[in-house]
């Protein structure tokens, strides 16, 4: 699947969300995506579930069966949860016994007697992510499913991810929490200033997982010393700086967490 030079505005004369993206994925990969509140995160997603339509440039190579899990579930509907699933899975040409396997697994069974209208914020995004599951999904994209989960489902959540990669699906997740940091090879994207880019930071991690630390932290000082050069030579020195911070060992995670949530790019010594 492939965007190409894809720019999107909501409005004829709006401010551009995303300008002239390209991006290429792989069948069987997992991308996390990141960045600031209203960096445009969702909008990237619902592009690539096909919910919205580029303003400009395309998306092409879509998979047939496409899940997707809103931020927020609309709960406004007059059905029970296993009503809606019902419903859903018999449009979706699947099994009704899908959705109540899977409200097993997520450890959401009691609510399939509930109306959809009664449900927690946390019920509601159970009932989003199972619906998002009830075919088996070429794409499957999750806009910040982990916020509101209970602790079951968030450790559950990395394993239906990697099922889903592993049968050929790719998967997309925007997360604000950077839950999928460390999961085995995903791709890592940041949403800023209306780009999608991978960050040097990851590059290094990604190297490093491949045991080839020393190569990508050589890379990452190269890029640091070309990058400082363009700067300076664009005169934009003061639009950057590098600076380091000491923390102890045990909130070191907690903290590069966070400042990668909110879009700074991060490293560690080798
Ligand atoms: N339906 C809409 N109509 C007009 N503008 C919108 C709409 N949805 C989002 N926007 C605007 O587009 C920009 C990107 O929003 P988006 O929701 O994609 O960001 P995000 O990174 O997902 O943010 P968050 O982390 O807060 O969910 C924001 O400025 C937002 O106000």
């Amino acid at each position: 699947m492939r965007l190409s030079s894809v720019s999107f505005r909501y409005s004829r004369r709006g401010p551009w969300v995303l300008r002239e993206v390209g991006l290429a994925l792989e069948a069987g990969s997992v991308v996390e995506v990141t960045g600031r509140n209203g960096a445009g995160k969702s909008t990237l997603l619902r592009l690539l579930a096909g919910i919205v339509r580029p303003s400009r440039g395309s998306v092409t190579g879509r998979p047939r069966v496409v899940g997707y899990a809103p931020e927020v579930f609309p709960v406004e509907q007059p059905f029970t949860v296993a009503a809606y699933l019902a419903h859903l899975a018999r449009a979706r040409r699947v099994s009704p016994a899908a959705g109540t396997a899977l409200a097993e697994r997520l450890g959401a069974s009691h609510l399939l007697d509930q109306p959809l209208g009664d449900l927690s914020k946390g019920s509601a995004q159970k009932v989003g992510l199972i619906q998002s599951l009830l075919a088996p999904p070429g794409l499957l994209i999750l806009d910040e499913p982990f916020a509101g989960l209970d602790e079951q489902t968030r450790a559950e959540l990395p394993e239906i991810i990697g099922e889903v990669a592993s049968g050929g699906g790719t998967v997309v997740v925007s997360d604000h929490q950077n839950q999928l940091r460390s999961f085995p090879g995903a791709e890592h994207w940041l949403v800023a200033d209306a780009s999608v880019t991978v960050p040097d930071a990851e590059r290094v991690r990604r190297t490093a997982a491949g045991n080839d630390r020393e190569r990508a932290s050589r890379e990452l000082a190269e890029d640091d010393r070309e990058r400082a050069s363009r700067e300076v030579g664009d005169g934009e020195r003061a639009r950057h700086a590098v600076i380091e911070v000491l923390v102890g060992m045990e909130e070191a995670d907690e903290v590069e967490q966070k400042l990668r949530a909110d879009g700074y790019l991060t490293r560690r010594p080798a």
